[in-house]
């Protein structure tokens, strides 16, 4: 049987932390790549505990060689000059603002946004969380999308998140993401008027509180335009990088455009841009033709020296794949529309993107 990276994280789940818990629990292991019978990952350790790790290191290596299947395991320990610091799970302390911090556990935060409504965000972030989870990354997808939350429905989940102990939340999966949506801290229906003190709140309660466990990737889905959640999160945070969706219309692209500038402002890389409903096929004859117009987004993109992610075709199924609460990613993985997510995920993923 071919070796999984699941079995992998299995077996080193069962290596005690010598800081209490095992090594996948507090989010030591990174870089993890299983190809064929080869094993590399890093265990990350505090910086003046590398001795205390040696023989975690030693176990963890001989669990992984005891699995069938591997022949070649490289494990490399890296050590933090400075202890991460803990999550503020209360946000009662006050830190003094010092920029953009990292998460704890999460490796990197990467942004969908657009500038205009209904192009296609939140259907482009929750099909490539799923592509995303095919290729074996761990990834979360945080929607943010305060004015439009719509991750539950298209991952297929309700119900409220839980909280045992009343200070952490456990988030909801499906399709191998991890999901949290701001529209579940909310009454179905409600009007949100929340503005810039209660977003930041919202969002960092998202960020700090909620189980996300280790993520290689956070997607966050965020609301069209370039208002407060895009600024609170961009400045709290370290964004690693952006995806701007826009469809080909040139009213769509001039908004994009804003949404560009500001996350340059932001000092937030443009990862590249997607152009969403570039043509349509349809879904008796397959006859195509591109109702909104086409390739307006490669243009924009190579006058920015951006890279073009993707062009997404417009197709029923792409609607009605969300809808139906399994994106078109998980629910018809080998259609032409599935390819175009698929092939953009492989593609940030051979580049250490995600
Ligand atoms: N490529 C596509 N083909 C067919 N339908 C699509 C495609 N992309 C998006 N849709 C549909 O268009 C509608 C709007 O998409 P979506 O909700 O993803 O947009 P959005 O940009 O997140 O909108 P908003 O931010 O305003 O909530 C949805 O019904 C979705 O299913």
């Amino acid at each position: 049987m071919a070796l999984t990276r699941d079995a992998v994280l299995a077996a080193l789940k069962d290596i005690e932390d010598p800081a209490g818990g095992d090594l996948v629990s507090q989010g030591r292991i990174k870089a993890l790549n299983v190809e064929g019978t080869s094993v590399r990952f890093v265990i990350e350790v505090p910086g003046d505990k590398g001795e205390a790790f040696k023989p975690a290191r030693d176990a963890a290596e001989a669990a992984v060689k005891a699995l069938d299947g591997a022949e070649t395991v490289s494990v490399v320990m890296t050590a933090h000059s400075a202890p991460k610091p803990p999550p503020d799970l209360k946000g009662a302390s006050k830190p003094e603002p010092k920029g953009p911090q990292k998460v704890p556990g999460i490796d990197r935060i990467v942004a969908i946004a657009s500038g205009k409504g209904g192009v296609g965000k939140s259907t482009v972030s929750a099909n490539l969380a799923c592509a995303l989870a095919a290729e074996g990354r761990r990834v979360g997808l945080l929607d943010a999308d305060v004015y439009g939350p719509s991750q539950p429905r298209m991952l297929g989940v309700s119900g409220r998140p839980a909280s045992p102990d009343g200070k952490t939340i456990l988030p909801l999966r499906n399709y191998g993401v991890t999901m949290m949506s701001i529209g579940l801290m909310m009454n179905e229906g409600q009007a949100v008027v929340w503005r810039g003190p209660m977003l930041m709140g919202a969002l960092q309660q998202m960020m700090n509180q909620v189980q996300w466990g280790a993520l290689d990737v956070l997607i966050v889905d965020l609301p069209p335009g370039t208002g407060d959640v895009q600024m609170t999160l961009s400045q709290k945070f370290q964004v690693d990088g952006a995806i701007i969706v826009s469809t080909p219309q040139d009213v769509a692209l001039l908004d994009a455009r804003k949404g560009i500038d500001m996350f340059t402002q932001l000092k937030v890389p443009l990862y590249g841009m997607i152009e969403n409903m570039s043509t349509h096929v349809c879904s008796n004859c397959g006859h195509e033709e591109h109702i909104f117009g086409h390739g307006g987004v490669a243009k924009e993109a190579e006058k920015l020296g951006a890279p073009l992610l993707a062009e997404i075709p417009l197709h029923l199924d792409i609607r009605t794949a969300s809808d139906g609460g399994a994106p078109v990613v998980v629910s018809k993985p080998d259609s032409a529309e599935a390819e175009a997510f698929r092939a953009m995920a492989r593609r940030l993923v051979e580049n250490n993107l995600a």
